[in-house]
This record gives structure tokens, sequence and C-alpha cells, in this order.
């Protein structure tokens, strides 16, 4: 069996165009306000993205980078200035921030109504709650995928590997809320590979390179690779080996699955967000 791929670039394409005429029905355009702190930089491609991405759909991005150098101090005057801002309807903080600036204090720091990227601790409640709030992008786009290939959800079961705040977490949450029984595996997890053979979703977002591999998939199962991992060579690559594609159903590619949804769901929120500030919903 070779799996079918899920075109994550072409689905996030498509989201852009509708979300591009849900912006022209506005009095203005949807305003984000992106931070970015340091040099990292694959941080610098993602914002890079992320304002091109804006660009295409009719997004007025307005981005400020402080230096290496900055303080915790410096990030909070910042977000501050653009919670007070009435024309800035979201705010992206980029992650990871330097060393020594304390990325949760930053985050609470973002007034709830423009979390767009739904890391704050209010909207993270929304979630486990099953009340209204900005979901974070990666997981949500993973659920757009699933959604793209009419997966049902409802009784399946579904393996999240990676326990982290932004996409492990909330991509649990979010499988449960479709009715999957969902499975959490994580660094200190013994039997990964046991647990993943008996899911029918796995969602790889561990950060490690062939951490999924095709004898721990159980035949036409869905993989969806959350990784973003750089191999030797500077190759871009997953946390799914490449023999996984000879024993999935489906699967998302690295690059051009996952990473461009997570931008469309960025606009996505964006857009809704403006849509509530000017009361169109
Ligand atoms: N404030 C945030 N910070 C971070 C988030 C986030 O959602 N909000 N997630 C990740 C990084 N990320 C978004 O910022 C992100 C990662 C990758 C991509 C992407 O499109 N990747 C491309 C390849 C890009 C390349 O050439 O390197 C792909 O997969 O095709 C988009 C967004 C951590 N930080």
């Amino acid at each position: 069996m070779t799996a079918q791929l899920i075109d994550g670039k072409a689905l996030a394409r498509s989201m852009e165009a509708k979300l591009a005429e849900r912006i022209r029905a506005l009095p203005r355009k949807p305003v984000l306000a992106v931070l970015l702190v340091g040099e990292d930089p694959a941080s610098r491609v993602y914002v890079r993205n992320k304002v091109l991405a804006c660009e295409r759909t009719g997004i007025e991005s307005r981005s400020v980078h402080l230096p290496e150098t900055a303080t915790e101090e410096d990030v909070i005057r910042q977000v501050r200035a653009w919670n007070e801002d009435p024309t800035v309807d979201g705010i992206l903080v980029q992650l990871p921030l330097p060393r020594g600036i304390d990325a949760q204090r930053v985050i609470e720091t973002v007034a709830l109504e423009k979390d767009v990227d739904g890391f704050h601790v209010g909207s993270a409640g929304a979630l486990m709650t099953g009340r209204e709030g900005f979901r974070p992008c990666t997981p949500s786009g993973v659920m757009e995928m699933l959604e793209s290939i009419g997966y049902e959800l409802r009784g399946k079961h579904a393996l999240v590997i990676g326990r982290s705040n932004i996409v492990g977490k909330p991509m649990a949450m979010m499988l449960l809320e479709k009715d999957a029984t969902v499975t959490v595996a994580h660094s200190r997890t013994p039997n990964t590979k046991e647990l993943a053979l008996a899911a029918d979703v796995i969602v790889a977002a561990a950060g490690r390179a062939d951490l999924v591999t095709a004898d721990m998939v159980k035949p036409g199962a869905v993989v969806i690779d959350v990784g973003m991992n750089r191999r030797p060579d500077g190759r871009l690559c997953g946390d799914v080996a490449d023999d996984v594609r000879d024993a999935a159903g489906w699967l998302t590619p690295v690059p051009g699955g996952v990473g461009p949804m997570t931008i469309a769901m960025l606009l996505v929120n964006t857009v809704r967000s403006a849509e509530m500030r000017l009361g169109a919903k």
C-alpha cells in the first residue's frame, strides 16, 4: 500500500481564497500584529511566511522585530501597546523567545480577545471546556486536514505523540471533542510502538526525526506529521520516517503538510477576530 498524501499547501491556499472573500466584505482590512524577538533562523522563515500569507489574503500585518538582547519588559511593553490599539485584531508572538524571557508571562499578557495563536490560558480553558475561543493553529490545521479527507473520528483510536502546550495537549482535546478515543504518548512512555500499532490515527508531534517508522503503523492508518526537523545535510523532515508511506493509508508530507495549515488557521483566527470587532459576526 502507498499512502495518499494530504496536501496541506493546496488546502491552505483554498482556505486563503475563501478568507479573501470574507475580508472583502469587511469595512477595513483585518490587522495582525507580529512580534519576532531575536535571530532564530527558523522563526524568521515562519514569520516571513505568515506575513506573505497575510499579503496574499488581504490582511494587514504590522511586524516588529526586537533584538536578541530585548528584555522581558521590552516584549511586554510592545504586547500591551497592541492590546490597547483598537485597530489591532490579532497579536502573534513568535515562539520560541530568547532565553531569559518567560514565554508564558508574555503569552498571558496578550489580550484574550486578540489571542489568535490560542495560547493564552483563557483560550486553553475554553478549549478544555468546549467553549468558544481561539484555538491553537497547528492542531486546528490538523483537524481541517482530517475533515478534508472526510475522516470520521468517532470511535477511532487516536495516538498523539508529544505533550506540548501548543500542539500535543490541544490536539488531544480536539480529537476527543470529535469522539475519538485518545492516548497521549511522550518521552517517558515505555510502549509507544504498541500504542501506535493499535491506533487508527497517529499525530506525531515530538520533534524527533524518524520517530515513527513503518513497523509502528497499522496498515491503512492516518499518519499526521507535525514534526519540523533538519537532517545533518540541511534537508527538512518531520517526525515520520520515509518508509511509513508503504504502511499508512493517508500521510501528511513535510514540507507542504501541517506547516502551511498552521499559517492558514492563524489567518482564519485573525479574520474571525476582526469580524467580531467589526460586528460582522
Ligand atoms: N507564535 C507561534 N509560534 C510558533 C508556532 C505557532 O503556531 N505560533 N508554531 C511553530 C512554528 N510555526 C508557526 O509559527 C510554523 C512552522 C512551520 C511552518 C511551515 O509552513 N513550514 C513549511 C516549511 C518551512 C521551511 O522551509 O522551513 C512546511 O512545512 O511546508 C509554519 C509555521 C513554533 N512556533
